[in-house]
């Protein structure tokens, strides 16, 4: 079983075709911007840090292949390809804030005399590959720091009983993961007594991505529907929720997958703690508020069928949102590689 969502190397970019796990574990290569573009819309790599990466890549693939005449010509080809890749999900923020600073970065080196055509192209797709081990090492420290605010919030050395919606793994990130990232430090701290993650109808993201983690990790874990989150924490002494994000607005609104909006509302009213685990790259700042977020629409087909099998009367039409956005009042904190912050906290702390 394989958790490397990306495979990079010698300028050759391999994804693991997620529409397919977790039956079966089958990696499928980008050889450029076309494929890139298609394999984050059709969701066979998804998750907001990995968008980012697998799209920036795959432009890194094919400019390393391509002759250019000039600087000139170099910049406007990534400038287009960059706004291109832009279009792939409309919801997380990641490859927006990758291609504006690319661009900026693009722009910079296209105006430096002292750069030929060949350093700029070399320097800017390392440029790109940084966000690999980048992407790892902020998890790694958003793992840290949720830990250790989690733990802050039990007694004594007790155990956490923890629930996770969605896929915020090592499938959803260059590695570790943001949410999941959490779940697994405190696992390595043997902190963990059991993890609860929902199915995430209707793509199951839960069930098919972060159970597959979960199982792989040897996390002692429970898979429920999402139904069933309610119920859960009327019966059970649940210590907090982690989900991730795929967009936070200035004033700390989130937009995440679809159901974190009505689990945070559930959390409210049972009095437990909700957390948002996300990269910096997730935050927003130019959007103040949840309500300026943009929420993708998908296809009935992913409610109407699993697979080939349709399971919804043919003829009923559907409302497939992709997101919903839980409003800050309900977040507890928002988990950062920078550390864990209130949600009015993000613009003191996060403007440049
Ligand atoms: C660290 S992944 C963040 C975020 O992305 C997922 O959405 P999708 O599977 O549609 O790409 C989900 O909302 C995760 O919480």
């Amino acid at each position: 079983m394989s958790l490397k969502a990306i495979r990079y190397e010698n300028n050759s970019l391999e994804i693991l075709d997620q529409l397919l796990l977790p039956a079966q574990s089958k990696y499928i290569q980008v050889k450029g911007v076309e494929d890139g573009w298609k394999v984050i819309n059709k969701m066979q790599v998804r998750g907001a840090p990995a968008i980012a990466i697998v799209g920036c890549l795959s432009l890194a693939v094919e400019i390393h292949n391509k002759h250019f005449e000039s600087k000139k010509e170099l910049r406007q080809d990534i400038e287009g390809k960059l706004n291109y890749l832009v279009s792939s999900r409309p919801t997380a923020v990641n490859m927006k804030i990758a291609a504006e600073e690319l661009i900026a970065l693009v722009n910079e080196y296209s105006k430096n005399a002292e750069l030929d055509l060949d350093t700029m192209k070399s320097n800017f797709i390392q440029s790109i590959e940084k966000m690999l081990e980048k992407d790892i090492a902020d998890n790694r420290a958003i793992g840290e720091h949720g830990a250790s605010k989690i733990l802050l919030s039990i007694p004594g050395d007790s155990l956490v009983r923890v629930i996770t919606h969605c896929n915020t793994g090592s499938l959803a990130t260059a590695g570790y993961g943001t949410a999941l990232g959490v779940i697994r430090m405190l696992h390595n701290m043997k902190r963990i007594e059991h993890v609860y993650c929902t199915e995430t109808r209707p793509y199951n993201q839960g069930a098919r991505l972060t159970a597959y983690e979960l199982v792989h990790d040897k996390i002692p874990s429970t898979l429920i529907c999402d139904s069933m989150v309610a119920a859960l924490m009327k019966h059970r002494n649940i210590s907090a929720v982690i989900v991730g994000a795929d967009r936070v607005a200035a004033n700390g609104d989130t937009a995440n997958k679809i159901g974190t909006y009505q689990i945070a509302v559930i959390a409210k009213h049972h009095g437990v703690p909700f957390y948002v685990a996300a990269p910096q790259t997730s935050i927003d700042l130019k959007i103040i508020s949840g309500d300026r977020i943009v929420i993708e629409e998908r296809p009935d087909r992913e409610m109407t069928h699993i697979g080939e099998h349709r399971i919804a009367a043919k003829g009923i039409p559907c409302w497939n949102p992709a997101f919903d956005v839980t409003p800050a009042s309900l977040i507890a904190g928002i988990i950062t590689e920078k550390g864990v912050f209130k949600p009015d906290e993000l613009v003191r702390e996060f403007a440049s």
